[in-house]
């Protein structure tokens, strides 16, 4: 029998149909049948047997809950994509992390002034930002890039109205950020035994002990901890991660108590194909709702990627103003997506993120000349002949 599923759900789908061939006996129809039972609702034989059969608001109550019931059942009765189906809404609102003072200048060789990275958040917050990342209390030895991270916090104390986290490795750089004026911190775990040990220099256990402690000081001190995951595709020295690990590393986040995970596929390295079941297996442990996205773009395919995480559902996107970045312990990576080019894809698709593109391209203009480096950003380069366009 051909199927016609109308799928509409406010924060999941949106509406869609989906054409396929059913089998008369198969679970997905009795996933539906319990489902309109279960509502008061009666599936008469007719219905099973009509070429066509709506299950508008079928996920409205709780759309989460049943989508991920039907899929299942969808899927393996009929071998085809269900989850597909799901990606015809957008969000109207996404959060952007910006990382560009912290991952973006980390790798950076040459010392930058303190004052300039001061001016380069004040210039991001300005812009209309909602998250800025500041800077790293982690070991100097490891990154002397940010060495300078209690000058920093010091000159951006009066940035109220933006949220200004900072990344800590341990306790140590814990009670480092915290003296010196964070409100928010965020801890970095892997998906991969070498990245975690070429980075942290400890198993990702280990690493998960000493996040312990940190969330608990953390929770004594009503501090908002956000959490990484990193190598969330693929790691620079074991090659392939398994989503489920990925999955894994999450949710033991979450269960320290972090309030957001931002999936970091640190080498850049990520398609939609594999961010979507990266994607699919995280979101079996944790909901859409408490995870970001963090793509470099070593590939080309950030922007995509960013695509198929926000029609999953995911409306938190890191990004790095004139796409700078990689992190020191990632061979061969290149910068983060470009906050400029998060943008003109946003507002080209009619998503509001309350920050100016303009502010953050002069932004991008001015730590580049800074770094003494030319932007390779697209946007960037196109904007004055492209004014207003996006839009179009
Ligand atoms: C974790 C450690 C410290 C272990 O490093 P270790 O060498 O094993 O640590 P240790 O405990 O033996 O300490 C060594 C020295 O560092 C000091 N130390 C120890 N901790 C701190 C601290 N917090 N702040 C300041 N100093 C510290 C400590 O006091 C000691 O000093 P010494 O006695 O030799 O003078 C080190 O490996 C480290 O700092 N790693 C950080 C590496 C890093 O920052 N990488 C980039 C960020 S992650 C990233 O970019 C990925 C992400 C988040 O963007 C997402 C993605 O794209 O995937």
């Amino acid at each position: 029998m051909v199927l016609w599923v109308y799928i509409d759900s406010e924060r999941v789908c949106g509406k869609s149909v989906l054409q396929h061939k059913v089998p008369e006996n198969c679970n997905f129809l009795k996933t539906v049948k319990c489902w309109r039972m279960a509502r008061g609702g009666d599936l008469t034989k007719n219905a099973f047997n009509s070429s066509e059969l709506d299950v508008s608001n079928a996920f409205s109550s709780n759309s989460r809950r049943f989508l991920t019931t039907f899929t299942k059942s969808y899927e393996s009765d009929t071998g085809a994509q269900f989850s597909n189906a799901k990606v015809s809404s957008l969000p109207k609102y996404v959060k952007i992390v910006e990382v560009g003072p912290r991952d973006g200048l980390q790798n950076e060789k040459g010392i930058i002034l303190t004052s300039v990275k001061i001016q380069l958040i004040q210039r991001l917050v300005a812009a209309g930002l909602p998250v800025v990342e500041a800077t790293s209390f982690v070991s100097p030895k490891w990154v002397p890039q940010l060495a300078d991270a209690k000058d920093v916090m010091a000159g951006v104390r009066n940035l109220e109205q933006t949220r200004l986290p900072v990344l800590v490795p341990n306790l140590k750089g814990f009670k480092a950020a915290i003296e010196a004026g964070a409100r928010e911190v965020a801890i970095f775990a892997a998906a991969s035994e070498s990245f975690a040990k070429a980075n942290t220099n400890c198993t990702v256990e280990e690493s998960i002990n000493r996040f312990r402690e940190v969330c608990d000081a953390a929770k004594k001190q009503n501090i908002s901890v956000r959490g990484y995951v990193s190598c969330v595709v693929g790691c620079p020295i074991e090659g392939p991660i398994s989503p489920d690990k990925v999955a894994h590393v999450a949710k033991e986040l979450l269960q320290l108590g972090c309030y957001e995970i931002s999936l970091g596929d640190t080498i850049g390295i990520g398609n939609p194909g594999t961010v979507r079941r990266m994607l699919q297996a995280v979101m079996q442990e944790v909901p859409a709702s408490k995870l970001g996205v963090h793509f470099h773009n070593t590939y080309g395919q950030a922007l995509v990627n960013i695509v198929v995480a926000l029609q999953m559902g995911i409306n938190v996107v890191d990004s790095s103003v004139a796409g700078l970045g990689g992190c020191p312990y990632a061979k061969g990576a290149t910068g983060n997506v470009a906050t400029e080019e998060v943008l003109y894809l946003l507002e080209g698709l009619g998503i509001k993120t309350g920050v100016d593109l303009a502010q953050v391209e002069e932004t991008g203009k001015f730590i580049c000349e800074h770094i003494g480096r030319a932007s390779g950003v697209k946007v960037g380069r196109s904007m004055s002949r492209t004014k207003g366009m996006s839009k179009l």
